[in-house]
C-alpha cells in the first residue's frame, strides 16, 4: 500500500460538508437520462455524461456518488470511465463515495475492499457502500483496510426502498431490530474519533415516522448517507424530522433531482447549490 492519507476520512467529510454545503450528489447515468441529455445509450454516451457531471460539480459539492453498475453494464470500457470520473472529481477536490453496494465473505470482502479503498487500486476512492447481509463481521477487511487508508465505509443500515423493512426492521433474538445491531456496530467502530467517525450509515431519507419502528438510534459519531431526496419523494424539508438531533451529521444524496438538470452545466451547478441551500436551511431550522 502507498502512504496513508493524512486525515481519516470522517474528519475530511466533515471539513468538506462545512465549506461546500452539505450534499452528495450522484452520477448515475441511467439509459432514460443519456437519452434526455441527447447522448447515445453507448460508451461515448456514458463518457460525456459522466465527465460533464465532474466537470459541472467536482469542484463544488462535498461528495459525489458514482454508481458502479451504470458504468459496469458497458464493460471494461465502462470501468475504465468509471476510473477516469473517480480521478478528476478526487483531483478537482471533491470527495468520492463509491456505490458499489458490496458485500462478501471476509476472505472476498477483502478483495473488494482493495478494488475501493487501497491507495493503489485505479478505483480508489474516499470511501465505498457495502452491504451487511452476509453479516456485520463480513466487513471486517473492509473496515481495517479503511482505517488503515484513512478511507471511509457506508453500511446499509435502514434503506430507502419500501422492500428493505422485511430484512431491516426483522427482531433478533434479543429484540433488538436488525438495522439497530447494525448502527450499535458502527457506533463502536466510531468511539472516540472527532469530529466525526468515519464509518457511516445508509438511512433513506424516505423514511418518515417509520424509522422509529426499527428501534434505530442514529447517534453513531459517524456519518448517514441519506439517499431518497428528489426522484424517490423526500425533501430537505424532511430531513430535522427524519433525523431529529443527528441531523448534523447527514449527508444527502440526491441523483436524477440534479441530473435531470443536464447537460446544461450552469444548470446542474444551480440545482446542486439549491439543494444544499436547503439542506443547510432545513438543519438550521
Ligand atoms: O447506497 C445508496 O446510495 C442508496 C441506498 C438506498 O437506500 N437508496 C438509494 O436510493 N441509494 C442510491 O442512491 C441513489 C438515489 O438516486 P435518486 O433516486 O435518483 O436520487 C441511487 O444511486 C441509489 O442506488
Amino acid at each position: 500500500m502507498t502512504p496513508t492519507p493524512a486525515e481519516p476520512f470522517g474528519a475530511r467529510l466533515r471539513r468538506a460538508m462545512d465549506e461546500r454545503g452539505p450534499l452528495c450528489v450522484g452520477i448515475d447515468p441511467h439509459a432514460s437520462l443519456l437519452a434526455d441529455w441527447g447522448l447515445s445509450d453507448d460508451i461515448a454516451g456514458l463518457e460525456r455524461f459522466a465527465m460533464t457531471v465532474v466537470e459541472a460539480l467536482a469542484d463544488r459539492v462535498a461528495v459525489l456518488k458514482p454508481q458502479s453498475a451504470f458504468f459496469e453494464r458497458f464493460g471494461s470500457r465502462g470501468v475504465a470511465v468509471l476510473e477516469r470520473a473517480v480521478a478528476d472529481s478526487r483531483a478537482a477536490g471533491a470527495l468520492v463515495l463509491m456505490d458499489a453496494k458490496r458485500g462478501d465473505i471476509g476472505s472476498t470482502m477483502a478483495a473488494y475492499a482493495a478494488t475501493y479503498l487501497d491507495p493503489a487500486s485505479p478505483l480508489f476512492s474516499d470511501a465505498v457502500t457495502v452491504s451487511p447481509y452476509l453479516g456485520y463481521g463480513s466487513l471486517r477487511p473492509a473496515l481495517d483496510l479503511a482505517r488503515e487508508s484513512g478511507t471511509g465505509v457506508f453500511v446499509l443500515a435502514l434503506t430507502s426502498n419500501p422492500e428493505g423493512a422485511e430484512v431491516q426492521h426483522a427482531v433478533r433474538a434479543d429484540g433488538s431490530t436488525v438495522a439497530a445491531t447494525m448502527l450499535d456496530h458502527l457506533r463502536a467502530e466510531n468511539a472516540g474519533a472527532a469530529p466525526l467517525g468515519s464509518y457511516g450509515a445508509v438511512v433513506g431519507a424516505t423514511l418518515g415516522t417509520t424509522l422509529g419502528a426499527a428501534g434505530a438510534d442514529l447517534a453513531i459519531n459517524g456519518p448517514l448517507l441519506a439517499p431518497g431526496i428528489g426522484a424517490q419523494g423526500a425533501t430537505a424539508a424532511d430531513l430535522p424530522k427524519v433525523f431529529g438531533a443527528a441531523v448534523r451529521d447527514v449527508v444527502p444524496n440526491v441523483s436524477r433531482g440534479v441530473l435531470r438538470h443536464g447537460p446544461d452545466v450552469a444548470a446542474l451547478r444551480e440545482s446542486a447549490a439549491r439543494f444544499a441551500g436547503e439542506v443547510r436551511e432545513a438543519a438550521a431550522a
